[in-house]
Protein backbone atom coordinates (compact mmCIF):
# COMPACT_ATOMS: atom_id res chain seq x y z
CA UNK A 1 0.00 0.00 0.00
CA UNK A 2 1.19 3.33 -1.04
CA UNK A 3 1.88 6.29 1.50
CA UNK A 4 -1.23 7.90 3.10
CA UNK A 5 -1.06 11.51 1.89
CA UNK A 6 -4.75 12.75 3.96
CA UNK A 7 -6.29 10.82 6.98
CA UNK A 8 -9.69 11.33 7.91
CA UNK A 9 -10.14 10.85 11.56
CA UNK A 10 -14.17 10.82 12.67
CA UNK A 11 -14.61 13.94 10.37
CA UNK A 12 -18.08 15.36 11.32
CA UNK A 13 -19.85 18.28 10.83
CA UNK A 14 -22.89 19.88 12.31
CA UNK A 15 -24.61 22.94 10.90
CA UNK A 16 -27.38 24.66 12.92
CA UNK A 17 -27.77 21.30 15.25
CA UNK A 18 -28.17 18.93 11.86
CA UNK A 19 -25.65 16.34 11.68
CA UNK A 20 -24.39 16.91 7.82
CA UNK A 21 -21.36 14.39 8.09
CA UNK A 22 -21.52 11.77 10.47
CA UNK A 23 -17.88 10.57 11.24
CA UNK A 24 -15.90 9.80 8.18
CA UNK A 25 -12.65 7.50 8.41
CA UNK A 26 -10.47 6.61 5.44
CA UNK A 27 -6.95 7.71 3.93
CA UNK A 28 -5.65 8.98 0.50
CA UNK A 29 -3.34 7.18 -0.99
CA UNK A 30 -0.14 8.87 -3.19
CA UNK A 31 -0.85 8.03 -6.90
CA UNK A 32 -4.20 6.81 -6.53
CA UNK A 33 -7.46 8.69 -7.94
CA UNK A 34 -9.94 8.12 -5.21
CA UNK A 35 -13.85 9.14 -6.22
CA UNK A 36 -16.37 10.26 -3.65
CA UNK A 37 -19.44 8.98 -4.92
CA UNK A 38 -22.75 9.84 -3.35
CA UNK A 39 -26.26 11.29 -4.73
CA UNK A 40 -27.30 14.88 -4.19
CA UNK A 41 -27.09 16.05 -0.99
CA UNK A 42 -25.17 12.86 0.60
CA UNK A 43 -22.60 15.39 1.78
CA UNK A 44 -19.58 15.33 -1.08
CA UNK A 45 -19.20 19.16 -0.79
CA UNK A 46 -19.76 19.56 2.74
CA UNK A 47 -16.59 16.95 3.28
CA UNK A 48 -14.29 18.75 0.37
CA UNK A 49 -14.94 22.12 1.78
CA UNK A 50 -13.08 20.63 4.89
CA UNK A 51 -10.38 18.69 3.60
CA UNK A 52 -9.23 21.77 1.65
CA UNK A 53 -9.72 23.91 4.22
CA UNK A 54 -12.70 26.32 3.80
CA UNK A 55 -14.88 24.68 6.38
CA UNK A 56 -14.24 24.09 10.12
CA UNK A 57 -14.91 20.78 11.25
CA UNK A 58 -17.23 20.21 14.00
CA UNK A 59 -15.37 17.07 15.01
CA UNK A 60 -12.42 14.55 14.52
CA UNK A 61 -9.70 15.98 12.43
CA UNK A 62 -7.73 16.04 8.91
CA UNK A 63 -4.49 14.68 8.85
CA UNK A 64 -1.88 15.99 5.70
CA UNK A 65 1.59 14.28 5.52
CA UNK A 66 0.96 14.05 9.00
CA UNK A 67 0.26 17.26 10.18
CA UNK A 68 -3.51 18.40 11.47
CA UNK A 69 -5.46 20.98 9.57
CA UNK A 70 -6.69 22.63 12.67
CA UNK A 71 -3.55 22.71 14.87
CA UNK A 72 -1.08 23.34 11.88
CA UNK A 73 -2.73 24.41 9.41
CA UNK A 74 -0.43 26.16 7.29
CA UNK A 75 1.51 22.99 6.89
CA UNK A 76 -1.41 20.84 6.26
CA UNK A 77 -2.84 22.79 3.59
CA UNK A 78 0.28 23.79 1.37
CA UNK A 79 0.01 20.30 0.24
CA UNK A 80 -3.34 20.49 -0.90
CA UNK A 81 -4.55 21.80 -4.35
CA UNK A 82 -8.41 22.45 -5.43
CA UNK A 83 -11.21 23.51 -7.26
CA UNK A 84 -14.27 23.32 -5.51
CA UNK A 85 -16.26 26.58 -6.65
CA UNK A 86 -15.45 27.86 -10.34
CA UNK A 87 -12.12 29.08 -10.17
CA UNK A 88 -11.77 32.66 -10.95
CA UNK A 89 -10.86 33.52 -14.44
CA UNK A 90 -10.36 36.91 -16.38
CA UNK A 91 -12.39 35.59 -20.35
CA UNK A 92 -10.86 39.37 -21.86
CA UNK A 93 -7.17 37.54 -20.88
CA UNK A 94 -4.98 34.87 -22.38
CA UNK A 95 -4.77 31.54 -20.57
CA UNK A 96 -1.01 32.54 -20.14
CA UNK A 97 -2.13 35.94 -18.12
CA UNK A 98 -4.12 34.32 -16.15
CA UNK A 99 -1.61 31.99 -14.75
CA UNK A 100 0.79 34.14 -14.38
CA UNK A 101 -1.62 37.02 -12.68
CA UNK A 102 -2.79 34.29 -10.16
CA UNK A 103 0.73 33.10 -9.45
CA UNK A 104 1.71 36.41 -8.06
CA UNK A 105 -0.73 35.29 -5.31
CA UNK A 106 1.18 31.93 -4.82
CA UNK A 107 5.05 32.48 -3.39
CA UNK A 108 7.87 30.97 -5.19
CA UNK A 109 6.10 30.24 -8.57
CA UNK A 110 8.25 30.48 -11.61
CA UNK A 111 7.58 30.52 -15.44
CA UNK A 112 9.15 27.19 -15.71
CA UNK A 113 6.63 26.23 -13.33
CA UNK A 114 3.85 27.98 -14.93
CA UNK A 115 5.05 26.09 -18.42
CA UNK A 116 4.99 22.51 -16.57
CA UNK A 117 1.86 23.23 -15.33
CA UNK A 118 0.10 23.83 -18.52
CA UNK A 119 2.02 21.12 -20.76
CA UNK A 120 0.50 18.62 -17.69
CA UNK A 121 -2.86 19.38 -18.86
CA UNK A 122 -2.12 19.92 -22.39
CA UNK A 123 -2.88 23.49 -22.91
CA UNK A 124 0.13 24.98 -24.69
CA UNK A 125 -1.03 25.36 -28.39
CA UNK A 126 -3.85 27.31 -26.80
CA UNK A 127 -2.33 29.60 -24.07
CA UNK A 128 -1.93 33.06 -26.04
CA UNK A 129 -5.89 32.54 -26.94
CA UNK A 130 -8.44 34.59 -24.90
CA UNK A 131 -9.88 32.34 -22.12
CA UNK A 132 -13.43 33.82 -23.41
CA UNK A 133 -12.72 31.76 -26.36
CA UNK A 134 -11.89 28.40 -24.23
CA UNK A 135 -14.73 25.76 -24.12
CA UNK A 136 -15.79 24.79 -20.56
CA UNK A 137 -13.69 21.27 -20.33
CA UNK A 138 -10.43 23.77 -21.41
CA UNK A 139 -11.43 26.04 -18.48
CA UNK A 140 -11.61 23.39 -16.29
CA UNK A 141 -8.36 22.32 -17.00
CA UNK A 142 -6.56 25.79 -16.37
CA UNK A 143 -8.63 25.65 -13.47
CA UNK A 144 -6.42 22.90 -12.86
CA UNK A 145 -3.33 24.11 -14.20
CA UNK A 146 -3.75 26.63 -11.39
CA UNK A 147 -4.65 24.52 -8.93
CA UNK A 148 -0.76 22.69 -9.11
CA UNK A 149 1.15 25.55 -9.51
CA UNK A 150 2.39 25.42 -5.96
CA UNK A 151 2.96 22.08 -6.61
CA UNK A 152 0.73 20.09 -4.32
CA UNK A 153 0.34 16.58 -3.51
CA UNK A 154 -2.97 16.13 -3.04
CA UNK A 155 -5.50 17.66 -5.79
CA UNK A 156 -9.23 18.03 -4.89
CA UNK A 157 -11.89 18.22 -7.54
CA UNK A 158 -15.35 19.20 -7.13
CA UNK A 159 -17.52 17.02 -9.23
CA UNK A 160 -14.80 18.03 -12.17
CA UNK A 161 -16.76 17.00 -15.18
CA UNK A 162 -19.90 18.55 -14.64
CA UNK A 163 -21.45 20.69 -17.50
CA UNK A 164 -18.81 18.94 -19.74
CA UNK A 165 -19.82 16.94 -22.90
CA UNK A 166 -18.60 13.84 -23.26
CA UNK A 167 -15.21 14.76 -25.61
CA UNK A 168 -14.78 17.19 -22.53
CA UNK A 169 -15.16 14.18 -20.06
CA UNK A 170 -12.62 12.31 -21.67
CA UNK A 171 -10.16 14.82 -21.56
CA UNK A 172 -10.39 16.04 -18.39
CA UNK A 173 -10.35 12.03 -17.38
CA UNK A 174 -7.29 11.24 -19.06
CA UNK A 175 -5.46 14.28 -17.74
CA UNK A 176 -6.78 13.62 -14.43
CA UNK A 177 -5.29 9.67 -14.71
CA UNK A 178 -2.17 11.36 -16.18
CA UNK A 179 -1.08 13.24 -13.58
CA UNK A 180 -1.84 10.81 -10.68
CA UNK A 181 0.51 7.74 -12.96
CA UNK A 182 3.03 10.22 -13.73
CA UNK A 183 3.23 13.04 -10.89
CA UNK A 184 2.12 10.48 -8.19
CA UNK A 185 -0.75 13.18 -7.53
CA UNK A 186 -3.28 11.59 -4.86
CA UNK A 187 -6.30 13.13 -6.97
CA UNK A 188 -10.20 12.98 -4.51
CA UNK A 189 -13.03 13.56 -7.09
CA UNK A 190 -16.85 13.87 -6.57
CA UNK A 191 -19.31 12.92 -9.07
CA UNK A 192 -23.11 11.48 -8.59
CA UNK A 193 -22.34 9.46 -11.84
CA UNK A 194 -20.91 5.99 -11.07
CA UNK A 195 -19.77 4.88 -14.60
CA UNK A 196 -17.85 7.90 -15.18
CA UNK A 197 -16.19 7.28 -11.87
CA UNK A 198 -15.39 3.77 -12.75
CA UNK A 199 -13.65 5.02 -15.67
CA UNK A 200 -11.61 7.11 -14.14
CA UNK A 201 -11.16 5.98 -10.40
CA UNK A 202 -8.65 3.47 -8.66
CA UNK A 203 -10.76 3.51 -5.85
CA UNK A 204 -14.49 4.52 -5.00
CA UNK A 205 -16.18 5.34 -1.29
CA UNK A 206 -19.88 6.04 -1.05
CA UNK A 207 -21.24 8.36 0.40
CA UNK A 208 -24.97 8.41 1.90
CA UNK A 209 -26.47 10.80 4.46
CA UNK A 210 -22.94 11.77 5.44
CA UNK A 211 -21.45 8.38 6.19
CA UNK A 212 -19.66 6.22 3.83
CA UNK A 213 -21.17 3.38 3.20
CA UNK A 214 -18.44 1.89 1.10
CA UNK A 215 -14.95 1.71 -0.24
CA UNK A 216 -13.68 -0.24 -2.86
CA UNK A 217 -11.19 -0.49 -5.60
CA UNK A 218 -12.50 -0.48 -8.71
CA UNK A 219 -10.78 -3.96 -10.16
CA UNK A 220 -12.35 -5.43 -6.38
CA UNK A 221 -15.52 -4.09 -7.47
CA UNK A 222 -15.23 -5.30 -11.43
CA UNK A 223 -14.11 -8.97 -10.41
CA UNK A 224 -17.07 -9.16 -8.16
CA UNK A 225 -19.71 -7.97 -10.18
CA UNK A 226 -20.79 -11.83 -11.04
CA UNK A 227 -20.29 -12.83 -7.26
CA UNK A 228 -23.48 -12.46 -4.93
CA UNK A 229 -23.65 -12.06 -1.32
CA UNK A 230 -25.82 -14.92 0.19
CA UNK A 231 -27.32 -15.27 3.49
CA UNK A 232 -28.25 -18.51 4.06
CA UNK A 233 -30.20 -20.18 6.94
CA UNK A 234 -29.72 -24.28 7.21
CA UNK A 235 -29.48 -26.86 9.16
CA UNK A 236 -26.83 -28.57 10.90
CA UNK A 237 -25.24 -25.49 10.18
CA UNK A 238 -21.53 -27.09 10.83
CA UNK A 239 -22.58 -29.22 7.85
CA UNK A 240 -23.72 -26.54 5.86
CA UNK A 241 -20.42 -24.59 6.52
CA UNK A 242 -18.27 -27.70 5.17
CA UNK A 243 -20.36 -27.42 2.05
CA UNK A 244 -19.85 -23.68 1.49
CA UNK A 245 -16.24 -23.87 2.21
CA UNK A 246 -15.56 -26.79 -0.46
CA UNK A 247 -17.47 -24.75 -3.22
CA UNK A 248 -16.45 -21.28 -2.66
CA UNK A 249 -12.66 -22.12 -0.99
CA UNK A 250 -13.44 -19.78 1.32
CA UNK A 251 -15.26 -19.86 5.66
CA UNK A 252 -18.37 -18.30 5.37
CA UNK A 253 -19.04 -16.06 8.14
CA UNK A 254 -21.50 -17.43 10.92
CA UNK A 255 -24.10 -14.79 12.26
CA UNK A 256 -26.46 -16.91 14.56
CA UNK A 257 -27.87 -19.26 12.76
CA UNK A 258 -27.12 -18.26 9.37
CA UNK A 259 -24.07 -18.27 7.21
CA UNK A 260 -22.99 -15.39 5.09
CA UNK A 261 -20.11 -15.37 2.40
CA UNK A 262 -20.19 -14.91 -1.85
CA UNK A 263 -20.51 -17.03 -4.13
CA UNK A 264 -20.68 -16.92 -8.30
CA UNK A 265 -24.19 -16.16 -8.88
CA UNK A 266 -24.33 -19.28 -11.06
CA UNK A 267 -23.13 -21.41 -8.47
CA UNK A 268 -25.96 -20.86 -6.27
CA UNK A 269 -27.96 -23.77 -7.57
CA UNK A 270 -25.22 -26.04 -7.22
CA UNK A 271 -24.67 -25.09 -3.91
CA UNK A 272 -28.03 -25.90 -2.80
CA UNK A 273 -27.51 -29.51 -4.82
CA UNK A 274 -25.10 -30.58 -2.68
CA UNK A 275 -26.38 -29.32 0.57
CA UNK A 276 -29.25 -31.50 0.14
CA UNK A 277 -26.71 -34.63 -1.05
CA UNK A 278 -25.47 -33.97 2.34
CA UNK A 279 -29.04 -33.95 3.83
CA UNK A 280 -28.61 -29.82 5.11
CA UNK A 281 -32.10 -28.72 5.37
CA UNK A 282 -32.22 -25.43 3.88
CA UNK A 283 -34.63 -22.72 5.47
CA UNK A 284 -33.91 -19.71 3.42
CA UNK A 285 -31.22 -18.46 0.47
CA UNK A 286 -31.26 -14.86 0.46
CA UNK A 287 -28.44 -13.14 -1.71
CA UNK A 288 -28.16 -9.66 -1.09
CA UNK A 289 -27.38 -7.14 -3.12
CA UNK A 290 -23.53 -6.81 -2.78
CA UNK A 291 -21.59 -5.49 -5.69
CA UNK A 292 -20.68 -1.99 -5.92
CA UNK A 293 -23.61 -1.39 -8.43
CA UNK A 294 -25.69 -2.73 -6.38
CA UNK A 295 -24.76 -1.14 -3.73
CA UNK A 296 -25.43 2.45 -5.63
CA UNK A 297 -28.69 1.58 -7.31
CA UNK A 298 -30.05 0.94 -3.68
CA UNK A 299 -29.03 4.34 -2.71
CA UNK A 300 -29.90 6.41 -5.43
CA UNK A 301 -32.63 4.52 -7.26
CA UNK A 302 -32.45 2.26 -10.68
CA UNK A 303 -33.59 5.28 -12.82
CA UNK A 304 -31.19 7.54 -11.73
CA UNK A 305 -27.88 5.86 -13.03
CA UNK A 306 -26.74 7.16 -15.84
N1 LIG B 1 -24.72 25.89 5.13
C1 LIG B 1 -25.61 24.91 5.24
N2 LIG B 1 -26.71 25.06 6.03
C2 LIG B 1 -27.61 24.06 6.15
N3 LIG B 1 -27.51 22.88 5.54
C3 LIG B 1 -26.47 22.67 4.73
C4 LIG B 1 -25.45 23.67 4.54
N4 LIG B 1 -24.51 23.17 3.70
C5 LIG B 1 -24.93 21.93 3.38
N5 LIG B 1 -26.11 21.64 3.99
C6 LIG B 1 -26.83 20.36 3.87
O1 LIG B 1 -25.91 19.31 4.00
C7 LIG B 1 -26.23 18.22 3.16
C8 LIG B 1 -25.03 17.84 2.32
O2 LIG B 1 -24.77 18.84 1.35
P1 LIG B 1 -23.57 18.75 0.31
O3 LIG B 1 -23.64 19.98 -0.55
O4 LIG B 1 -22.32 18.50 1.04
O5 LIG B 1 -23.97 17.49 -0.53
P2 LIG B 1 -23.35 16.94 -1.88
O6 LIG B 1 -23.18 15.48 -1.71
O7 LIG B 1 -22.16 17.74 -2.27
O8 LIG B 1 -24.49 17.20 -2.90
P3 LIG B 1 -24.50 18.06 -4.24
O9 LIG B 1 -23.94 17.18 -5.28
O10 LIG B 1 -25.96 18.36 -4.42
O11 LIG B 1 -23.69 19.30 -3.96
C9 LIG B 1 -27.45 18.66 2.35
O12 LIG B 1 -28.59 18.10 2.94
C10 LIG B 1 -27.46 20.16 2.49
O13 LIG B 1 -28.77 20.64 2.43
Amino acid sequence: MKEAVMELKNVKKTIKNKPIIKGLDFSIHSGEVFGFLGPNGAGKTTTIRMMVGLMELTEGDVLIHGKSIKKDFKQAIQHVGGIVENPEMYPFMSGWKNLIHYSRMVPGVTQDRIMEVVKLVGLEKRLKDKVGKYSLGMRQRLGIAQALLHNPSILILDEPTNGLDPSGIREIRAYIRKLAAEEGVAVIVSSHILSEMEMMCDRIGIIKNGEIISIQTVNDALQQSDQKEVRLDATPVETAMEVVEELTKQAPVRENDSLVFTVKHEEVPLLINKLVERQVEVFAVNVNRATLEDKFLDLIGEGSIE
